[in-house]
């Protein structure tokens, strides 16, 4: 059997894009073989992401189908959302497993993604059953996957610590309140006036409130793993850093239920988790920046449980999770490539 898979990279240029090749770039059982761009502006790989410098010398292509899947066995897509739902589809067909980084395949159906995204969806038919790329909570579904819907870093950062205290019923489900910080980074590496140093550094804002697309993904996956009935009031704040995600959320206890038990179940569902680390200190994104981490911790205030998370948005909310997502889907080590 062939130990090294050969990876294509769609969407080369972008910030995931460079995160995922870093870590790439240190599985053994990895060879990186084709990267694109629509750009023809920069043929190398380093001339765009010069940190790669002496480290991989490929040069960018244009996605065409005729000769892309050639010598591709697995494909990362790392394009927007839309530009990416317009192409899974044709690498599917060529036979290449699929791991997406955008929220093309992430929701439960058609309607809530149009609604959400204000986009005609241009995969509607495969909208609903694809994998979840959470492995701590989908790993079964995830390993028999050609494509896995990789998921957004805000979800990552409340679901990772939701999931199984609704699981076991310890929590009510409204009200449920996430807000979350966030470091510029999780916009892309495209120009956007919002980001530019001068707009952002210094400040801090709050977005999206009322109207973020990651609270329909908070609410159906949280469902889809354990039937809860969530309606997330999530609010995210920019904040002067490059990268990072701190999640603060606060909810109700069932009736009955103390708050160790609370840490309790947290510890359980995660003992044998490589990722996830439930930990009696205060997480900060400094603690996870770089990393696969997910830190979780558990407070109570005046009857409101409290949970803190804290997760680096490029690696365990996104290239992180996506090598731990190509690791399940081939069958390595959960670890490789991430510890
Ligand atoms: N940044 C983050 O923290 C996270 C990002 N994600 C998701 O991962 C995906 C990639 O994000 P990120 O790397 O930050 O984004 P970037 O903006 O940094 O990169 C996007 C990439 O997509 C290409 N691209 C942009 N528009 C199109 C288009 N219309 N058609 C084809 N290619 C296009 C660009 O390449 P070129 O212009 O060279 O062709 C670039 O390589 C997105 O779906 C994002 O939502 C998910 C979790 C976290
Ligand atoms: C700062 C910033 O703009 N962050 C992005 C998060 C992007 C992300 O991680 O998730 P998706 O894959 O769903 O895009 C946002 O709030 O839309």
């Amino acid at each position: 059997m062939t130990d090294k898979i050969n990876v294509g990279i769609v969407g080369a240029t972008g910030y995931t894009a460079l995160e995922l090749i870093k870590l790439l770039l240190r599985h053994p059982n990895v060879q990186i073989t084709r990267i694109t761009s629509r750009d023809e502006s920069h043929p190398h790989l380093s001339d765009v992401h010069t940190s790669l410098r002496d480290r991989l010398d490929l040069r960018f292509e244009h996605l065409e189908m005729d000769r892309f899947p050639e010598g591709v066995d697995c494909v990362f897509c790392c394009l927007p959302h839309a530009a990416s739902a317009a192409v899974v589809g044709q690498l599917l067909d060529a036979n290449l497993k699929v791991i997406d980084f955008s929220a093309d395949y992430r929701l439960n159906d058609v309607a809530s993604f149009e609604t959400w995204y204000g986009v005609e969806h241009p995969d509607a038919a495969r909208i609903g059953s694809v994998a979840y790329g959470i492995p701590e909570l989908f790993r079964e579904q995830i390993k028999t996957s050609k494509l896995v819907a990789n998921p957004g870093c805000f979800p990552s950062s409340a679901i990772l610590p939701l999931a199984p205290l609704f699981k076991n019923g310890l929590v009510q489900s409204s009200p449920l309140i996430v807000d979350s910080k966030t470091g510029v980074s999780g916009a892309g590496r495209k120009a956007n006036l919002k980001f530019h140093f001068p707009e952002c550094n210094e400040s801090i804002t709050a977005y999206g409130v009322g109207t973020h697309r990651h609270m329909p993904e908070i609410d159906q996956i949280l469902n889809r793993f354990c039937g809860s009935e969530t309606e997330a009031v999530f609010t995210p704040h920019l904040v002067p850093m490059d990268r990072g995600i701190l999640s603060t959320i606060y909810l109700q206890r069932c009736d009955g239920i103390e708050e160790d038990q609370l840490m309790d179940c947290l510890n359980e569902y995660y003992r044998h988790e490589p990722f996830v680390r439930v930990t009696s200190q205060i997480p900060s994104t400094k603690d996870v920046s770089g990393t696969n981490f997910c830190d979780i911790t558990v407070r109570s205030c005046r009857g409101t449980t409290i949970i803190v998370s804290a997760l680096d948005n490029m690696i365990k909310g996104a290239s992180g999770a996506a090598v731990q997502n190509f690791n399940v889907m081939h069958g390595f080590e959960e670890t490789l490539g991430l510890l």
